[in-house]
């Protein structure tokens, strides 16, 4: 048994122990010295600590996504994913099925709104021809939309599961809208009231996670099996059951020329899947790459992702990636949501979908989709925050741009300065990408080069090549910075 002497001796105690004889002076001299070191020791500590800071910062890329909404920032986010960390999103592809079931939902109540107002106002023609089978197609279409009503509960039931219960404003925004298009139905307010409202999710509230925890609060014991392939999805079997009566309705001659005669190009649409009605309403469907990156979800707020890329290699590895995709209209572009972002960021990939030259915005109908994006372009090419970031423009949606001049729409009307230049895709994104491109120079703080790409960030293909590029180039202006700092 230790002996009570042993147990009380601490020899550290006793070296630093003062002298006995300590006079005062020694004292205050003692207590001087501990008290230097104190300050040296915190002072080193503190120094450590932003020295794993620094360090922290060189290792991480952080690129923001900028644009109006329906640029397509989210869709080139989701490109990343696929492309960096394929196995993450390969996982969550399934979860996009509720998503694309409503997407389809909306686009067959656009169809469907439209006719009730022609109905309403006028016998159907088909543009004139009286010998079609326009005289019986009300009734035709009486029995299609009771066919139909079911899609109905299906639309609450899938905004029901998307949207968490205290989030009221998430079906309150706008969707999309072409000029044209607006005008002849801007005083039926019936109409307008539903084609106003858009489902949107704030990243916070992660969506993807309520999905999984609807299926738990069904009783059913894996969390994603609402939306696991071959299980039970009401709205995938309302849908299945629809499907003739869908297909019908869109493959109508006469519906296809009342759409026509209102300039509704539901294809230009963004979510739009009637094309593959037989895939997507079939019960085992799952969404493939493509799906999911067609699928529209409007953001509000701001999401970060944080990933290291699957394959990093060489001097990428270690390095985390940050992309924070914003929410783009115009409520969402206050400077509280977008400007914190703009700190430490190392590039900017900015969207302009040049496709919207004959568009007006959805959250304010006076004010035309290219001239907003222009002039979002200039705000962000002359912020002096901005000044020492990498600007990527991406000349989006040319896939709609290209379909549009094909189908005769004059880019001239709209645009006058491009006159009489042929009016097709090479053509017009040429002469966009010279505007845009004197707009930086002209109006960026420091001169930096130019990176502009005519994209179509939905095509797989395409996409991959530029975003490879994009990544080189931020990769270069990362480590440029970090030997900055
Ligand atoms: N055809 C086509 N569709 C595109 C293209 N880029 C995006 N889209 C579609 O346009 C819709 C809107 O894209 P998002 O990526 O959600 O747009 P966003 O910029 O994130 O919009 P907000 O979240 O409202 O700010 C989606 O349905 C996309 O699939 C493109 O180049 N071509
Ligand atoms: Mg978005």
């Amino acid at each position: 048994m230790p002996s009570r002497h042993a147990l009380d001796f601490d020899p550290l105690d006793e070296a630093l122990k003062p002298p006995p004889d300590e006079s005062d002076s020694e004292h205050a001299i003692r207590l001087a010295q501990e008290a230097e070191a104190k300050r040296v020791s915190q002072a080193i500590d503190d120094s450590l600590r932003a020295e794993r800071q620094l360090q922290k910062k060189k290792n991480v890329v952080r690129l923001l996504l900028l644009g109006q909404s329906e640029s397509g920032k989210s869709t080139t986010l989701r490109h990343f994913q696929r492309l960096y960390t394929p196995n993450a999103f390969r996982e969550e592809r399934v979860l996009w099925r509720s998503v694309i079931q409503l997407n389809l939902v909306r686009s067959i109540r656009t169809i469907l709104d439209a006719l009730s107002n022609v109905r309403i106002q006028q016998p159907i023609d088909s543009g004139g021809d009286e010998s079609d089978d326009g005289p019986n197609f009300p009734q035709e279409l009486d029995f299609l939309k009771m066919r139909l009503a079911p899609l109905r509960h299906i639309e609450a039931l899938l905004i029901a599961k998307l949207v968490p219960p205290n989030e009221d404003e998430a079906i309150s925004l706008p969707a999309s809208s072409s000029v044209s298009n607006y005008q002849s139905t801007r005083s039926r307010s019936s109409e307008r009231s539903w084609r106003t409202q858009e489902v949107f999710v704030r990243p916070t509230t992660t969506w993807k996670g309520a999905l999984a925890k609807s299926s738990r609060a069904n009783g059913r014991p894996h969390s994603f099996d609402a939306v696991t392939p071959g299980s039970r999805d009401e709205a995938q079997e309302v849908l299945h059951s629809c499907r003739h009566d869908i297909m019908t309705l869109w493959n109508d001659r006469t519906v296809r020329e009342i759409l026509r005669k209102r300039k509704i190009r539901l294809e230009e649409f963004p979510g739009f899947f009637l094309n593959d009605l037989e895939r997507v309403t079939s019960l085992k469907y799952t969404p493939n790459d493509d799906d999911v990156l067609k699928a529209r979800l409007k953001t509000v707020g701001v999401s970060e992702y944080r990933f290291e890329m699957e394959a990093a290699a060489g001097r990428e590895s270690g390095t985390e990636w940050r992309i924070v995709d914003v929410g783009g209209s115009r409520s969402q572009r206050r400077k509280a949501t977008w400007v914190p972002f703009f700190d430490d960021v190392d590039a900017i990939i900015f969207l302009a979908p040049i496709s919207g030259f004959d568009q007006v915005l959805a959250e304010d109908r006076s004010v035309n989709r290219l001239e907003d994006s222009v002039l979002l372009w200039k705000a962000v090419c002359s912020n002096k925050l901005l000044a020492n970031v990498e600007l990527v423009l991406f000349l989006n949606k040319c896939d709609i741009l290209d379909a549009k001049l094909k189908a005769g729409v004059r880019l001239s009307r709209y645009v006058r300065s491009f006159s009489d230049r042929p009016n097709d895709l090479e053509t017009a994104s040429k002469y966009f990408r010279s505007k845009f491109s004197a707009i930086h120079r002209e109006y960026s703080p420091n001169p930096r080069k130019f990176y502009g790409f005519c994209t179509s960030v939905t095509d797989t293909t395409t996409t991959a090549g530029i975003l490879a590029s994009v990544r080189d180039m931020v990769i270069r202006q990362h480590l440029k910075q970090s030997k900055l700092l």
